[in-house]
């Protein structure tokens, strides 16, 4: 654990900025502004940092608190934001490239790998859905025109004049293009290409799997990272497990004379005349900052750090609502149970029908195929998990809990058997998530993934960006422009940071 535990920031200083939350997006932002010479005091309520990307240990087993699968790691280009988010604090994680994104299995026998190599994806597609060769094609390029436009310019605060200005003078096909693509979701050119009805439910399960919506909901912005990038700078895993990102974060951060302090829960958010100026945490300790930079979801800093939800905040709540939550399944096995040749991560359906009910999507990844460190010799995590809402989880007492834990993750485990046919009989460890659990341990309202559409919006034009209505106080992360993934709230993060600096004059 950081020394900053023992001694504590300085309660006399008016830190430049205070962040509050240490998840991926709150981190980048104080890597980016202390290495800009800011001088940043992170405030984390658990005892860790990395919010929904960080680890637990139990029986020798190094479990990823969420999914595995990351974007962000690539070596070259500009939208690799997890390689640079670290390395501008003198930071590197060696990773481990994983040779296929998903490997499906859909319904009516719909089995395909999406792989790293774009043409071998493209060819295993089109043998399924020959007829459709041009479809998948004008479908897939396309997300690459966006792709290819944001990895050709430099990627920060689009509310900052400045950089706005610049980027178009320099880059002025790209902007164009991502500004023509801003307002659109998947399903519109998913639909102008492809006829098939199965090929556009598989469509939307490409969406489903990282958005929680379908194509017809999920922007045409975000579609372009995620369908492009998988093959250009890949899906990698961080050696040790997705808990080092934050971790070497932190390292970066102390070491350009930054701080954090975990077990540091705030409760309020200080405002004089209207203005942020400093927090207070639960202990009653308060500290005084240039600007406050939130990292908690909208939901938990509106309406409770703050008293107030501004107009515009409202509004934003008419359009967005929350995603469910998950139910997690951390398994540790014997590797004797895993077929060989088993993929990493994988998607389960059984019924187009059910896509998004509680339970019917189930996500796989077994990361100790890339990194086998993560377990004791000779085993396997394999971590599943499929949404539900935690409404269905307000039981009467602790043994309910346990026994509603218990059939739902009996449930999962024989989903599972479709991939690894004997797994209920080498089970070594298990530890089951709920919603409440999400709730409890990420401190995000409800346990939610994050912010998905109410009804068909206008791409990702109703995002907010940083600032918000409160002069001084910043959100960052899931919450913010561009939306769920690491990837995309390290982007929030180099945005916010970027806003922030120029609101500092740094
Ligand atoms: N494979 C992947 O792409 C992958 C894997 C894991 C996580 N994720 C993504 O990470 C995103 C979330 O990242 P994020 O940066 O928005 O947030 P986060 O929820 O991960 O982190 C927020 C942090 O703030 C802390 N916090 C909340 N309220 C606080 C308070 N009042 N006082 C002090 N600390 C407080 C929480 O403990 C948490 O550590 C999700 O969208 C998810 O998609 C993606
Ligand atoms: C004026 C104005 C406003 C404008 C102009 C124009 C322009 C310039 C524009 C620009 C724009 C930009 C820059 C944008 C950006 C964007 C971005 C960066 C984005 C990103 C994104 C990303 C993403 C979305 C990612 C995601 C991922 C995820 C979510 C993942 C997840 C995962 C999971 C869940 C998985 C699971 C599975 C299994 C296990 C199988």
């Amino acid at each position: 654990m950081p020394s900053s535990l023992d001694s504590g920031p300085d309660q006399t200083i008016n830190y430049d900025a205070i962040v509050i939350g240490s998840g991926i997006g709150g981190l980048v932002t104080a890597t980016q502004l202390a290495a800009k010479g800011a001088n940043v005091l992170v405030l984390e309520r658990y005892l860790i940092p990395g919010g929904s990307a960080g680890y637990f240990e139990r029986s020798g087993y190094r479990f990823d608190v969420g999914a595995s699968m990351i974007f962000g790691f690539g070596d070259r280009g500009t939208t690799n934001l997890l390689t640079r988010a670290l390395a501008a604090v003198d930071q590197h994680l060696e990773t481990f490239p994983d040779p296929v994104q998903i490997h499906y299995h859909l319904p009516q026998n719909l089995d395909l790998k999406v792989h790293r190599d774009y043409e071998k994806f493209l060819q295993e597609l089109i043998s399924l859905f020959p007829y459709e060769r041009r479809g998948i094609r004008q479908f897939y390029d396309t997300c690459w025109q966006i792709f290819n436009s944001l990895n050709s310019m430099e990627l920060l605060s689009l509310e900052e004049l400045g950089y706005l200005a610049r980027s178009f003078w320099q880059h002025p096909g790209s902007c164009f293009r991502l500004l023509q693509y801003l307002p659109r979701n998947v399903g519109d050119y998913a639909r102008r290409y492809i006829k098939d009805p199965i090929l556009l439910k598989f469509i939307d399960m490409e969406c489903y799997c990282w958005s929680v919506v379908p194509a017809a909901q999920t922007p045409m912005i975000n579609a372009g990272m995620v369908f492009s990038d998988r093959h250009y700078g890949g899906v990698n895993y961080p050696k040790g497990g997705v808990g080092q990102i934050a971790l070497k974060l932190v390292e970066g951060l102390e070491a350009s004379g930054s701080q954090i302090r975990y077990r540091s829960r705030v409760n309020k958010i200080v405002l004089e005349q209207g203005t942020a100026v400093g927090v207070q945490l639960a202990t009653g300790e308060t500290y005084r900052g240039q600007q406050i930079i939130s990292n908690a979801t909208r939901w938990d800093t509106f309406g409770h750090l703050v008293d107030e939800v501004p107009p515009a905040e409202a509004k934003w709540r008419q359009r967005y609502t929350k995603s469910p939550s998950f139910l997690s399944l951390h398994l540790g096995v014997k590797a004797e149970a895993l077929p060989t040749n088993l993929d990493c991560h994988h998607i389960l359906l059984n019924n187009w029908d059910e896509i998004a009910e509680p339970g019917a999507t189930v996500f796989v990844s077994i990361p100790t195929l890339l990194d086998p460190s993560l377990a004791p010799p000779g085993h396997h995590i394999v971590h599943a998990f499929t949404p539900s809402w935690v409404k269905d989880w307000q039981v009467r007492s602790q043994t309910q809990y346990n026994a509603q834990k218990q059939a739902a993750a009996q449930k999962l485990i024989s989903r599972l058997q479709q991939i690894i046919p004997n797994l209920d009989q080498h089970i070594h460890h298990m530890e089951v998530g709920t919603p409440r659990t999400h709730r409890r341990f990420l401190g995000r309202q409800d346990g939610t993934y994050g912010p998905i559409p109410s009804r068909q919006l206008w791409g990702l034009v109703g995002m907010p960006f940083n600032r918000t209505a409160i002069p001084g106080l910043y959100c960052v992360g899931d919450s913010t422009f561009p939306g769920q993934g690491l990837n995309a709230v390290a982007f929030s993060g180099f945005a916010c940071a970027h806003r922030v600096a120029k609101d500092l004059k740094l």
